[in-house]
């Protein structure tokens, strides 16, 4: 089976990284065009696959054309290639915005689109993406497109109009918690602790944090007052926290994103 990427960007390149890397696709099922030709370089030199500055060479040899363009370009990439997909291709879109009635109508056909919602961790194979199948879309279509997509992560059905709010939390989500890494070895870097140090102690708390939460079953507010010890130093820090609007931020923060992802 071959996979196509039309658009071969950081999103195309991260879940191009994690397919391989699951060892159950090879470089020789792997396509990929984009009009930008330092992205063809750069994921030519990366993953070692095929790419063209064609659109419809993508479209001819693939079983499955992932879209992974930026919004504004897939009206253009659609009318392009229109006239010569197939009827059994299967397509997965991971533009956010643009709905599976929008999709179908610029095909100017209803066909088997799988709308998603990955993120960039799909390069380390610990991606999570959210998905929702258009009416075409066979048991077997998606158990061939859900095969793809657990293949660098995990991956969770969701109704369309909640995938806007999902893009806010999983879709941006590692942005916040990139800053809020950097973050964290900032102030350790301003407590004396070098940039290497301060980075790989952040960022391994994150990865624990997280991986502490998703196996023990526990609440997060559990979790959390485990750490903090009457009196103690960590409280003091969910305090600061709690008075600067830590949470109110990021919830913000999201449903920004969300707002935004619906306006595309
Ligand atoms: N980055 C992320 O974390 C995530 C991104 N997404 C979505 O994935 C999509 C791609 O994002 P991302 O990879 O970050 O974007 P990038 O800009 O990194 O990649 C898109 C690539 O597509 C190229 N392109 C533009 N027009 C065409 C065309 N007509 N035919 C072929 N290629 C074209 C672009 O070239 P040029 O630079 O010249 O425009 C660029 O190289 C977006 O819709 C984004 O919202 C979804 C989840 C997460
Ligand atoms: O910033 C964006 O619009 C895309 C969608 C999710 C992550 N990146």
């Amino acid at each position: 089976m071959k996979i196509g990427f039309i658009g071969c960007g950081n999103m195309a390149g991260a879940i191009i990284g994690g397919l391989l890397d699951s060892g159950a696709y090879h470089k020789e099922d792997i396509i990929g065009a984009d009009v930008y030709a330092p992205s063809r370089e750069k994921t030519a030199k990366n993953f070692g696959i095929k790419v063209t500055d064609q659109n419809l060479e993508v479209v001819s040899l693939a079983d499955i054309v992932v879209l992974s363009v930026k919004p504004q370009f897939v009206e253009e990439v659609i009318k392009d290639i229109r006239d010569h997909v197939r009827e059994d291709q299967l397509f997965i879109t991971i533009i956010p915005g643009k709905t599976l009635a929008w999709l179908n109508e610029t095909f100017g056909k209803e066909m088997k689109i799988i709308r998603t919602m990955p993120n960039t961790p799909a390069l380390v194979k610990e991606g999570m993406t959210g998905v929702c199948a258009g009416d075409k879309v066979t048991e077997e279509d998606l158990k061939k497109g859900l095969e793809v997509l657990n293949a660098f992560g995990r991956t969770v059905a969701i109704k369309e109009d909640l995938l806007d709010i999902l893009t806010g939390v999983s879709g941006c989500g590692p942005a916040y918690c990139f800053l809020f890494i950097e973050a964290l070895a900032d102030a350790g870097v301003v407590g004396g602790l070098s940039r290497s140090q301060a980075y790989e102690l952040a960022a391994q708390t994150l990865l624990g944090s997280a991986k502490l939460f998703l196996e023990s079953g526990k609440h997060p507010g559990e979790l959390k007052d485990m750490v903090c010890s009457p009196g103690g130093a960590t409280i003091e820090g969910v305090r600061t926290l709690e008075n600067m609007g830590f949470r109110s931020a990021v919830m913000e923060a999201v449903l920004a994103s969300a707002d935004k992802s619906r306006s595309l």
